[in-house]
Order: C-alpha cells, then sequence, then structure tokens
C-alpha cells in the first residue's frame, strides 16, 4: 500500500479528514523548507504539498507569487526541491506530493523526472497547467514510475468530463472550490458541499478540497464533507512575514495544530 493510501486509510479509522499544508520549496530557502516539513509533520499535517518555484505561476495569487520569487532568489530548481525531499524522506514517512507548472518538468524530462521524483520519495504529482487531455506526454512516464498523477477539477468542469476524469483518478482528486487564483477569496463551503459529496461517490481516490480555505472554520466546514483539506496561502503568508525570524517555526506549529482540531468530523461544539 502507497503512503497515500495507508494515510487516508488510517484517517478513516479515525474519522478525521486529511490536513493538507501547502509550502512553497526553497521558501525562504531550501535549508529552511526541511526544518518547515518537519515542523508541519510535528504539529498534525497528514501530506504535504511541496510547491516548485516557478517564474510564471498563473494559477497563483500575489502570496504564493512571491513565495515563489524568494524561493528562485534563494536558488531553489526542480533538482534542488527534489534534493529536499530526499532529505525529509530520510527521516519521515509523511507523504509529500509536488504541485508545479508543466515547462520545468518538461525541461527536466519527463521519464527522468517521474523517476528522480519516485526515487527521492514523492508520493504524488500535480501539474497545475496541464489539462488532463493533454497528459498523454507525461502519463506513461509517470505511470511506469508508479507516481499518482493527480487530476484537478473545477466547479467549472463539465458534469460528463468530471465522471470520466473522476473514475480515473490516481492518489486523490483535486477539487477546486472556486475559478481565480491562489489565496484571494474565502471558500464557500455551503455551495460546494453537494458537488463534493458527489464526487466521492464518482471517484475510487479520495476527494481533497483546496482554495480559500485559511481559517479553523473553514477547514471545519470543509472537513465535514470532504476527505482532505488543502491551505496555502495563509500559510505561505505566515512564511513571508516571518521567514528571517526565530518565532517562524513556532507560528507555523501552532497555526497547523489549530488548523488540525479543524479535521476532526462531526465535532460541532
Ligand atoms: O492558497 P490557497 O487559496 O489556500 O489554495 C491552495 C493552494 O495554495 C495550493 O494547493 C496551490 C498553490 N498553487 C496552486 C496552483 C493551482 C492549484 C493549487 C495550488
Amino acid at each position: 500500500m502507497s503512503r497515500l493510501q495507508h494515510t487516508f486509510e488510517e484517517l478513516k479509522k479515525r474519522g478525521e479528514a486529511a490536513l493538507i499544508p501547502f509550502i512553497t520549496a526553497g521558501d525562504p530557502s531550501p535549508q529552511r523548507t526541511l526544518e518547515l516539513i518537519r515542523t508541519l509533520a510535528a504539529a498534525g499535517a497528514d501530506i504535504i504539498e511541496l510547491g516548485v518555484p516557478f517564474s510564471d505561476p498563473m494559477a497563483d495569487g500575489p502570496t504564493i507569487q512571491a513565495a515563489s520569487e524568494r524561493a528562485l532568489a534563494a536558488g531553489t530548481t526542480l533538482t534542488t526541491v527534489l534534493d529536499m525531499v530526499a532529505q525529509a524522506r530520510r527521516e519521515l514517512q509523511i507523504p509529500l506530493v509536488l504541485m508545479g507548472y508543466y515547462n520545468p518538468v518538461f525541461r527536466y524530462g519527463v521519464e527522468r523526472f517521474a523517476r528522480d521524483a519516485v526515487a527521492a520519495g514523492v508520493d504524488g504529482l500535480l501539474l497545475v497547467d496541464l489539462p488532463p487531455e493533454e497528459t498523454n506526454e507525461v502519463k506513461p512516464a509517470t505511470a511506469a514510475a508508479g507516481l499518482p498523477l493527480i487530476t484537478l477539477l473545477a466547479p467549472t468542469t463539465p458534469p460528463e468530463r468530471t465522471k470520466r476524469l473522476a473514475a480515473a483518478a490516481e492518489g486523490y482528486i483535486y477539487y477546486v472550490s472556486m475559478t481565480g487564483v491562489t489565496g484571494t477569496q474565502a471558500v464557500a463551503p455551503a455551495a460546494i458541499r453537494d458537488v463534493v459529496v458527489e464526487l466521492r461517490t464518482l471517484s475510487p481516490v479520495p476527494v481533497a478540497v483546496g482554495f480559500g480555505i485559511s481559517t479553523v472554520a473553514d477547514v471545519q466546514a470543509v472537513a465535514e464533507f470532504a476527505d482532505a483539506v488543502v491551505v496555502g496561502s495563509a500559510l505561505v503568508r505566515i512564511i513571508g512575514e516571518h521567514g528571517s525570524d526565530e518565532a517562524l517555526l513556532d507560528k507555523v506549529a501552532a497555526f497547523t495544530e489549530s488548523l488540525k482540531q479543524g479535521c476532526k468530523k462531526n465535532n460541532s461544539n
């Protein structure tokens, strides 16, 4: 059983949704990223989504764009991201999913990338600017390496397409709660509940929800009907503000612990 499957099974037994914090790899520095991964894991993260910094992150709002710039300025490349994963993997079992844009992966070489990613200890790949219909170049390589290619679905995905993609999903489905870029608007849990519930019946894999989840209340509301919640910009903002102080890891730990409290299902108190 894969690390991802194992994590979701354990959480199901405990009646909890998975907490998936997102950070940009290399922000503020590769060294700091390793410390952040340790801190997130110790504070209750169940899976970590690591962003591969990119110069033209068109799906990202200002907060994550700035994180990408900090990471690139610190010299982060796809190769150094894989090194960070390999280092983390020496000491941690937490699933690590890479999120990125296709260009760096294409330049690295898709087959070599898929192999190196699995060897480093990557558990899943999200290529956010590659529509599922255009994964023909990537799928054979990720399938051969045993790397789940995570499908992104959005409220704008037509029902037929949703059905087809959900049935073929690997790892987990990432349901984007709204159109637009990351970190700019708040999620509206009531508006997405029914689609997510339906998606879970269509899909053989768990369904994560992300975009606009930034508070414990958001996490709690979404955790009632989703298998996992992704929190990106709210966390990246803390890293942006405290990246160079001593307090960074404590702040990140406290925020993560509070978010995890929201993941216990039916704890309406
Ligand atoms: O930042 P938010 O609103 O919390 O959304 C999650 C998100 O940051 C993370 O999953 C992500 C970062 N960049 C992306 C690009 C596309 C899809 C998802 C992402």
